[in-house]
This record gives structure tokens, C-alpha cells and sequence, in this order.
């Protein structure tokens, strides 16, 4: 669905995309994984075919787009970083207008918004206007908008950013669905439990580049121990216990509120700590996620 090869976007003399080669199969879920100013939308927009590679080679659905933008912008499907609903109409005519870029006909049209209401569950809403729908609401109606044009790949920028717990899930939900009628999904997301619930393979972006790539399963065990402990002490400097505990696992990490050992026994790690004389005001025994490898990757946290 997307080969890329050495791609790279600048702009002026900031190279925002410094030449990442990607590869996405039919009915993959693929996310971008980084924080902000990684180079995640501007890859978006390249491979949405809105913003040209400065250099590299980009194909998408076998079409190269550089040359067949407006073939493969037809077969897309876009969710964009903020929605773009038109709050004065109804939700019917938010996708019924919104068909007629792609030229499909009325009858269709409408045809077709009822059945992707009915699939993001917002058929009781069909006749209200757009802004009183909730914020959970309009992602969902964006993403029955981005499949009025009945896509083999869509494109979901940050799709939870913003929503509570419940219509995170429920977007999760509907995206899951799409997956399994065999939709490839290409995301961007913040959030690691997003990457590690929707996504079959990610790459870690920083700086434009790729810093690795695999299942969320492989970057764990790849780049983490199984286990982490997580100390707070009472104190405004935890570098100095950091020191303090130089050894005391396979990998001690300090972040301005606690320190982190990577281990792979939490518990002979835990009497460590209190071999050696130190007593932690809490401790934290949990599984690695991908957070610890984007810090162990990049030196930072996710959500800054
Ligand atoms: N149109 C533009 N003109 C100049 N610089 C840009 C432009 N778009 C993006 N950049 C720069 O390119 C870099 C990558 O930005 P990009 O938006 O792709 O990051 P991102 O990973 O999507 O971040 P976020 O999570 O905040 O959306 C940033 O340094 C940004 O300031």
C-alpha cells in the first residue's frame, strides 16, 4: 500500500523528514510513534499526497506520487489532526456534501451516509447540526466522512488526541472494525497505549528519523528489560539517587520525578534498593511499555 525509500522534506533549511524508508501491506493497522516536531504529519502529508518529498521515492497503492497525486488522493481516506466538520449542517450533509469531491452521485451519496452513520453509531444524530455533537462525536463522523469515497487506505492523524477514556475507546472500536474488513490504517498517535492496542507495526519517529521499527511486542523486547521499577523519593533532585543506585539494576534511567530501573527480576531489584539503605516514599513494580522504549530510544518521554 506504501513504499518509501529515502524520503526527505525540508523546508528552507530545516529538514523536518530526513530520508525514512518505509514499507505498509494490505490490511496492516501502521502507526507513527514520536513526540512533537518528529516529522509524523509532514510523512502524513507526503504520503496523502498534499505536501511533495523534497527528495526520495514515494509509492502509494502502486502509483507514484509525485506524478499521480490526484489518482491516489481518490482512493484515500483522510482523518485530519483537527476535524473540519461543517458545524452549520446537519451530519447527513456533512458527508453527502463531502461525497461530491470524489463526484459520486446523490443517490449514493446519501445511500452511503446512512450505512457509515449507522457504522460510527451516530444514526440517531443524522438530522443535527454539527455543533452539538460532542468532541468524541466528531471524530467519529470524520471518520464515516473519510470513508464516503470507499478507500483501501486511510489516513488517521492523531485520532484520539483531546477525547476522554470513553470515546477513545469507542473510536479504538470502530477503527478495529475497519481493520478487520481489511482497510489498511496508517496513524499517528502520542499515545502508547494507542500504538500498542491498534497498531500491527510502528516506527518510533525523533528528529525526522526513524529510531527502530517492529511489532509493539519486538521494540519491547528488543530495546527494554521485561520490568520496571519505578521509585519516588522525597526529594527535589532524584539524580542524586539515581547515582546511588548505579548497578542496582540492568539500567537505571532518571526523570525529574522518579527513577526507573529496567530490570528483569522487579523484585531482587526492590531488595536492592533496600540493601542499600535507601527507602523510596513509593514503588512501582510494572511490565515495559512502549513509553520505555521511546526514552530508552530518544532520551524523552511521549507526552512531554
Ligand atoms: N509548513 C511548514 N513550514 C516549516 N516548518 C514546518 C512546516 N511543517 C512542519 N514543520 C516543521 O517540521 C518539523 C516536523 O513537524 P511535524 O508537524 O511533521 O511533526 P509531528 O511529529 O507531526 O509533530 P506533532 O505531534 O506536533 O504533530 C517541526 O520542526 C515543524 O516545526
Amino acid at each position: 500500500m506504501i513504499s518509501a525509500r529515502g524520503l526527505i522534506k525540508r523546508y528552507g533549511d530545516h529538514t523536518a523528514v530526513d530520508g525514512i524508508d518505509i514499507t505498509v501491506p494490505k490490511g496492516q493497522a501502521f502507526g507513527f510513534l514520536g513526540p512533537n516536531g518528529a516529522g509524523k504529519s509532514t510523512t502524513m502529508r507526503m504520503i496523502g499526497c498534499v505536501s511533495p518529498p523534497t527528495a526520495g521515492e514515494l509509492r502509494i497503492l502502486g502509483m507514484d506520487a509525485a506524478t499521480q497525486g490526484p489518482a491516489i488522493r481518490a482512493r484515500l481516506g483522510v482523518v485530519p489532526q483537527d476535524d473540519t466538520l461543517d458545524t452549520e449542517l446537519n451530519l447527513l450533509e456533512n458527508l453527502v456534501i463531502y461525497a461530491r469531491y470524489f463526484g459520486i452521485k446523490y443517490k449514493v451519496a446519501r445511500e452511503r451516509a446512512r450505512e457509515l452513520l449507522d457504522f460510527v453509531q451516530l444514526s440517531d444524530r443524522a438530522e443535527s447540526k454539527v455543533e452539538a455533537l460532542s468532541g468524541g462525536m466528531r471524530r467519529r463522523l470524520t471518520i464515516a466522512r473519510s470513508l464516503i469515497n470507499e478507500p483501501d487506505l486511510v489516513m488517521l492523524d492523531e485520532p484520539t488526541t483531546g477525547l476522554d477514556p470513553q470515546a477513545r475507546h469507542l473510536v479504538w472500536e470502530r477503527l478495529f472494525r475497519l481493520k478487520k474488513r481489511g482497510v489498511t490504517l496508517v496513524l499517528t498517535t502520542h499515545y502508547m497505549d494507542e500504538a500498542e492496542q491498534l497498531c500491527d507495526r510502528l516506527v518510533v519517529m525523533d528528529g525526522g528519523k526513524i529510531a527502530a521499527e517492529g511489532t509493539p511486542r519486538q521494540l519491547i523486547e528488543t530495546h527494554v528489560t521485561r520490568e520496571v521499577v519505578e521509585l519516588r523519593f522525597n526529594t527535589e533532585d532524584h539524580s542524586a539517587y539515581a547515582e546511588k543506585l548505579d548497578g542496582a539494576a540492568e539500567r537505571v534511567e532518571v526523570l525529574p520525578d522518579r527513577v526507573l530501573l529496567y530490570t528483569d527480576d522487579g523484585e531482587s531489584s526492590v531488595s536492592e534498593v533496600h540493601g542499600r539503605g535507601l527507602s523510596p516514599a513509593s514503588v512501582l513494580e510494572r511490565r515495559a511499555t512502549l513509553e520505555d522504549v521511546f526514552l530508552r530510544l530518544t532520551g524523552r518521554t511521549l507526552v512531554d
